[in-house]
């Protein structure tokens, strides 16, 4: 090829034309040359697209992937035989979504079809194999309508679904889509019920203290109905199919149904992904939720004391959520539902984060919320396992999700440097506050709610560990954030304190409602999760008590909060300090520094840690009113006290010595 040849094949090319007549006014005349006849003047040297029409050309824009959120055709290439397959499988798994969505009273699916309702590609009538119809001995006018299904979903077109049809929804300046959960901010405890029959009534644990609040079958068949009388009502639902519990011998499959691509878009980042292949053998689902988040319960039934209902139905293997958008709630309840399955199976699960050192040493870190989980598991100099929810079986520990869900009120890049770098394209940020032309995120406007939380795949996490599992742990971190500023920033536990801090589940913030001088809320919450937990605490705790024995774990309890005076008086710890404590645990170099003993609490603290300075280490240092330290350490204490006493006539495990022991680890007055 010549050289001229090479250069048109780029494009325009210039040359200086040797040819006398082509001077002008002594200059040399630019001559543009082409491949076409030199007296035509083209301005572009591709050929024209194949498309006759506005319609083919934006056709030929998307091709046709193997995903499972393509719109059922089996690709022209494919043999014969496995178009069958294909269709074959396409119509199991619509018949399963109708089966999901169907109404016990109807006993009947709905008519479903994949895709969206307002594109183009899928067309009821010329496309049969697409949808399915199932047979209505109940004509009712909802038996004339097609529900949508928008099938697993990817993050792209979730953006799309939400920036199109879902208010408030927007994307960042760093291309993370910004939502609002609506009226609810945070979970609804108060309003989460368990439905009570001959099995669960035995299992779990009822009553005082008790998270489950009961409900009865019919109630429950009730609420499911509703919710899912109106997702059928829609024009289109979205579906995730997908796992929980990275350990392969444990791992569940769930359903999501929902109304909005947020919470689709949250469950595909929190929960684990299947692969296109996984996804071919799903299946039927271990469990399935029905979020029906916009729509109230009806507050004429049964056991409902508010518009919002979360109900658990273990039998039934589903999960109904009526009243509250807030994600967080389809997060927890599965969270609930392992807590239920997996101590069956004899596997401890955990409210805690995990991570890993490059030595294979493993962390735990319990704490309720906000005490610092996912920000103390995210370490630039470890392996991420996961922020929040675990699972420790025979074969180590393993995470139950996929995605990380941290707190974002004042989030800095300078101090939590990967949760910030992780809030990119595909990451859900709910109810932040941006400017509304750059779309800057203001990290410390609260205006909408001071619970703002990201929720991202794991993966966007640099240093996680993919698959996210980890050998037995060596430490075991119980997070407190102490708003009364009494507890030291560090100290080791023997394993009956290490209990009885697991049972008592402390953690003391500070109550954002009231105006002027707040006071330290101390809270309790068994296991550092009872919100979650169905059993009875001890069951967990003798489980945890056995596996910390059996692979020497030590335990630790830290104080990610006040020193210096309480809440009010003196500060929050700073986080570099908190790093530094829990470098030296990791190290092991805190196992063995020299140790002095508190008192009331009988705590073990250590004298020096690298990069923290000595005198914070026994917070009565940081005090300067000496006497308001003991008067509160001592409130703090008969706190302690009086929640335990639910617990004292408990047996934990089949060690009775041991439930001695933890009952003793206690403060002493
Ligand atoms: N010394 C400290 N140690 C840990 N976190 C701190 C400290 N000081 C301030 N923080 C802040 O406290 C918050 C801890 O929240 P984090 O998201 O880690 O909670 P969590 O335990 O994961 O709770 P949840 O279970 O609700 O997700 C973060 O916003 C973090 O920046
Ligand atoms: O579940 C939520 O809303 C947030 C969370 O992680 C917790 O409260 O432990
Ligand atoms: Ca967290
Ligand atoms: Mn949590």
């Amino acid at each position: 090829m010549s050289e001229m040849a090479k250069k048109e094949d780029n494009g325009f090319t210039f040359t200086r034309s040797a040819s006398s007549n082509a001077r002008i006014g002594g200059l040399a005349r630019i001559q543009t040359h082409t491949n076409t006849p030199p007296e035509v003047c083209h301005d572009d040297s591709t050929p024209p697209v194949k498309a006759q029409t506005i319609h083919d050309l934006h056709s030929l824009q998307k091709k046709k992937s193997s995903a499972p959120s393509t719109p059922i055709t089996s690709s022209a290439a494919a043999s014969p035989f496995s178009t069958i397959l294909e269709e074959e499988r396409q119509r199991l798994q619509l018949q399963s979504i109708s089966a999901s969505l169907a109404s016990l009273t109807r006993e009947t699916g709905p008519k479903v079809v994949r895709g969206d309702p307002a594109s183009k590609v899928v067309t009821h009538h010329h496309h049969d194999h697409h949808y399915l119809t199932p047979t209505f001995d109940d004509a009712s006018d909802s038996a004339l309508k097609f529900t949508h299904v928008l099938y697993n979903l990817s993050p792209a077109e979730l953006y799309e679904q939400a920036i199109k049809y879902e208010k408030g929804s927007f994307i960042t300046a760093t291309g993370a889509l910004a939502t609002l959960s609506g009226a609810k901010t945070g979970r609804s405890p108060r309003d989460k019920r368990v439905v009570k029959d001959e099995s669960t009534e035995h299992d779990l644990w009822w009553g005082k203290g008790s998270p489950n609040i009961e409900m009865d079958e019919h109630t429950f068949l009730i609420n499911r109905e509703r919710a899912v009388d109106y997702l059928n009502s829609l024009e289109k639902v979205f579906v995730n199919d997908q796992f929980l519990n990275w350990d392969p011998e444990h791992r569940i499959k769930v359903r999501i149904v929902s109304a909005r691509a947020y919470h689709s878009l949250f469950m595909h980042n929190m929960c684990i992904r299947p692969t296109p292949e996984e996804l071919e053998e799903f299946g039927t689902p271990d469990f399935t939720i029905y979020n029906a988040g916009q729509f109230p319960c009806n507050r004429y039934t049964h056991h409902m004391t508010s518009s919002t209902s979360i109900d658990i139905n273990i039998a039934r293997k589903e999960m109904v959520i009526l009243g509250t958008q807030y994600a967080g709630e389809m997060k927890k309840g599965l969270f609930s539902v392992m807590h239920y399955l997996m101590p069956k199976r004899n596997i401890l699960s955990l409210h805690s984060g995990c991570n890993m050192g490059k030595d294979g040493d493993v962390a735990l870190f319990f704490g309720l919320s906000g005490t610092g989980k996912t920000t103390l598991s995210t370490d630039h100099n470890r392996y991420l396992i996961g922020d929040d929810e675990h699972c420790w079986s025979e074969n180590g520990v393993s995470n139950i999700e996929g995605g990380c869900y941290a707190k974002c009120v004042d989030l800095s890049r300078e101090k939590e440097p990967d949760i910030w770098n992780a809030i990119k394209f595909g990451t859900v940020l709910e109810n932040v506050v941006f400017d509304e032309h750059t779309r800057d995120v203001d990290f410390s406007d609260k205006s909408v709610t001071e619970n703002t939380r990201a929720a991202y795949p794991i993966e966007y996490i640099p240093n996680a560990k993919i698959p996210c599992v980890a050998p037995h742990p060596k430490n075991v971190i119980l997070l407190a954030c102490d708003a009364f500023g009494v507890l030291p920033p560090v100290s080791k536990l023997s394993l009956a304190q290490t209990m009885y801090h697991f049972i008592s589940g402390y953690t003391a913030l500070v109550a954002g409602t009231e105006d002027g001088i707040k006071e330290p809320q101390a809270t309790f919450s068994a296991c550092f999760g009872a919100a979650f937990i169905m059993m009875h605490p001890t069951k967990y705790a003798a489980m945890l008590a056995e596996k910390m024995q059996k692979h020497g774990a030590t335990g630790w309890l830290v104080n990610t909060g006040w020193s210096g005076g309480r809440y009010g008086v003196g500060n929050r710890i700073k986080l570099p300090y908190t790093r530094k404590i829990i470098d030296a645990i990791h190290s092991g170099s805190l196992l063995n520094a020299e140790y002095t003993k508190t008192e009331v609490f009988g705590l073990e603290i250590p004298t020096a840690i690298e990069g923290v300075p000595s005198e914070i280490l026994d917070p009565v240092n940081t005090w300067g009113d000496k006497k308001a330290y003991q008067d509160t350490l001592l409130k703090l204490a008969s706190l302690f006290k009086k929640n335990f006493e639910g617990f004292i006539s408990y047996k934990i495990g089949t060690d009775q010595s041991l439930t001695e022991e933890i009952l003793a680890a206690g403060p002493t007055l």
